[in-house]
């Protein structure tokens, strides 16, 4: 079993806040090869939000995405686990985490953190189920 429930969203995430961050942040990015450019923002569970925007390199596999910015934020500003989530794209729409970005976001995710989609927040379990993490090292 994972040692991260799926379990209820925390309660008092102020989404829009979070939305607004990650639309902030978009707006920063450096994607002139794909145009695409990303923005991520995540409620902490010290009650600061951090934020990332996606990077991208001429060499194009080098690219950066958003969450990566965010995860290293995190590290680099006091750490902590994250609450919440919310990821948008250049229509500050939102979009989905690649598949790499959700086993990034898994290593910091809080027990029940939740994410948001276009249909609401859900569980990260939702949308990463039966997850590698690092409580698989000590089996
Ligand atoms: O979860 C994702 C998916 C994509 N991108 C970026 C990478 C690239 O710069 C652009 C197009 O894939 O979007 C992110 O930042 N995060």
């Amino acid at each position: 079993m994972s040692e991260q429930s799926g379990g209820a969203a925390a309660p008092e995430i102020d989404w829009e806040a979070l939305r607004h961050a990650a639309r902030a942040a978009m707006h920063l990015a450096y994607a002139p090869y794909s145009k695409y450019p990303v923005g991520a923002a995540a409620l902490v569970d010290d009650g600061r939000i951090v934020s990332g925007c996606n990077v991208e390199n001429a060499s194009y596999g080098l690219t950066l995405c958003a969450e990566c910015g965010l995860v290293s934020t995190l590290n680099a500003t006091g750490g902590g686990k994250l609450v919440a989530f919310a990821c948008v794209d250049r229509h500050e729409q939102v979009l989905m985490p690649c598949g790499r970005c959700r086993q990034l976001l898994w290593e910091f995710a809080a027990p029940g953190m939740v994410l948001d989609t276009a249909d609401g927040p859900v569980p990260m379990t939702d949308i990463l189920p039966l997850a590698f993490g690092r409580q698989d090292l000590n089996s």
